[in-house]
């Protein structure tokens, strides 16, 4: 806390800022070839922040043109790994040196609060990037057995040109999980950022060109996803395309491919993510704490937010009076007040559509929803309510009563979603029965989290499709393996002769 500055300093940043707005293509900002643009909103005011390049299809072919120019001439995925590593350390130092102006940026563009901008998002997007360049001159390529006449080599080669396709809640963060693995394994990308925030991005990929990256190597064409995400979707010239968002979105994505030419497809979804507490939970005080945080941490905006309470009917009173204490400590308010744990939601619509989860709803505490903002709210719900079936991708979270364990773990499992769940209990061999048999991601006992850059993260059922996110297990959706046969035989005979 004592490096945050107060709220009348990060408006004078604020108030200093000038935002990049032109799509980032071959190492140059230019502008949407229609020379249309769309307003970017700061959510917490409504102010317009700035008017940035609505791009469509055409400016996605020239980008792509340019990725695959890059790509084929070796600037950068012909590179020793260790050169790459470098450029990519130095894009991670250009980052620290800039974080505030980019804590700044993400906080007004997206309506997250500055503490989470300055504590989580910035320092774990640079994390990320310097995990994955520390990574890549370690990773051997490997022989498979084989007789003496026969060298078998399996190698990894760079998939080629990349197209990434990001959400709004954790800008600068999902970019970081996909362009790490993707560029330090030698791939271009074409990058694009949510419509609703893709000011952090393209200031990115400024300081990526300051860092030494090639021109060609790293495009953010912002715009609508039928006018980009589309078009990149099903661009004959991509190899591959990691997305981050809404299963609906997603599910597309796969037809794209299948329309196309049968892209590698990573999708990275929704969840309805249980926490599931039994009634030998220890220390029910930091159980709550855990629970508030999962629940209402981005407020809500999160694809791994615990958005169901699943308590065992002993514990049950005593934790929610807990719950409730701790979620009257989440203050709701300007995103620039580093007090504040609770900002604006990301968009109008988006606004409404949480709050058309609270009409109705028995609410324990919170409930309020006004102006874009929404209290962090636990409600009382039955296991068919479309609260607890539904993503709400806001600070909602519902409450059901269990009789005992396997009646959790049935509940935990009654979604079609799949990417993480936590268990609070202080017996190891029902936390780990637990674990083992949630069908999600990412599961953790006795706590709320998402892992760290070195683990993997996706989700089963309809949470995710193809590779992972984070850990050298991403590095799978960016690279190809080949197996080289090399046959010792004729040429042994000919050192005979
Ligand atoms: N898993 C996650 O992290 C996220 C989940 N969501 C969920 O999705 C809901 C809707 O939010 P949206 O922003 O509309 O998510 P979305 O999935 O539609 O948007 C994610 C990305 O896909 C692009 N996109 C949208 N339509 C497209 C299309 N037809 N073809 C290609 N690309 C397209 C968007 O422009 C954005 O860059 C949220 O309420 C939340 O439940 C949203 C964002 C992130
Ligand atoms: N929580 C990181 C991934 C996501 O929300 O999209």
């Amino acid at each position: 806390m004592s490096d945050l500055l107060t709220t009348e300093e990060y408006k004078a940043i604020a108030a200093e800022l000038s935002f990049p707005t032109q799509a980032f293509i071959d190492g140059s900002f230019r502008p949407a070839q229609s020379g249309k643009t769309f307003d970017s909103l700061n959510p917490a005011t409504g102010d317009v922040l700035a008017k940035v390049a609505a791009c469509d299809a055409t400016d996605v072919d020239f980008a792509v043109e340019k990725a695959r120019d890059a790509f084929e001439d070796g600037r950068w995925s012909r590179l020793h790994p260790a050169e790459r590593k470098e450029v990519l350390i130095r894009l991670a130092k250009l980052m620290k040196r800039n974080a505030r102006e980019l804590a700044v940026m993400e906080s007004l563009d997206s309506g997250k609060t500055i503490y989470d901008c300055e504590t989580v998002d910035i320092p774990e997007t640079i994390h990320c990037l310097l995990w994955h360049a520390e990574l890549i001159d370690k990773i051997y390529d490997q022989l498979a057995p084989s007789s003496d006449d026969h060298i078998a080599m399996v190698v990894r080669e760079p998939v080629g040109v990349v197209g990434l396709v990001l959400p709004w809640n954790f800008p600068l963060l999902m970019l970081a999980w996909k362009i790490g693995p993707a560029l330090a394994a030698g791939c271009s990308v074409v990058v694009k950022p949510a419509e609703e925030t893709s000011l952090t991005a393209l200031r990115l990929a400024e300081l990526a060109a300051e860092a030494g990256l090639p021109a060609g190597v790293f495009n953010v064409v912002p715009g609508g996803g039928a006018e980009v995400g589309e078009p990149l979707g099903r661009h004959p010239d991509i190899d591959a395309v990691s997305f981050t968002g809404s299963t609906a979105t997603g599910r597309r994505f796969l037809g794209y491919s299948a329309e196309s030419n049968i892209k590698e497809v990573t999708l990275e979804m929704g969840g309805k993510n249980p926490a599931v507490v039994l009634d030998d939970a220890e220390n029910i005080d930091r159980v709550a704490a855990h629970v508030v945080n999962g629940a209402f941490w981005n407020m809500g905006e999160n694809c791994s937010a615990s958005s169901r309470l699943i308590v065992q009917k002993g514990i049950k009173d005593a934790l929610i009076e807990r719950i409730i204490a701790h979620t009257r400590e989440w203050p709701v308010g300007d995103p620039l007040n580093p007090e504040t744990r609770v900002g604006a939601l990301v968009s109008k619509a988006h606004f409404e559509k949480v709050a058309s989860y609270l009409e109705g709803a028995k609410a324990l505490v919170g409930g309020k929803a006004e102006n874009g903002f929404v209290e962090p709210t636990v409600i009382e719900a039955r296991r068919d309510d479309r609260q607890v079936r539904e993503e709400i991708f806001g600070p909602v979270l519902s409450v059901l009563t269990v009789e005992g364990f396997d009646e959790a773990i049935a509940l935990a499992n009654d979604t079609e979603y799949g990417l993480a769940a936590s268990i609070f209990t202080a017996n190891v061999k029902k936390a780990l029965r637990g674990a083992r048999a949630i069908r999600a991601g990412t599961v953790t006992v006795n706590s709320f989290g998402e892992g760290d850059s070195a683990t993997p993260f996706g989700g089963y059922k309809q949470s995710g499709f193809g590779g992972r996110d984070n850990g050298i297990h991403a590095h799978d959706q960016y690279t190809q393996l080949k197996t080289i046969w090399v046959d010792l035989g004729d040429d042994a005979d000919e050192a005979v002769d």
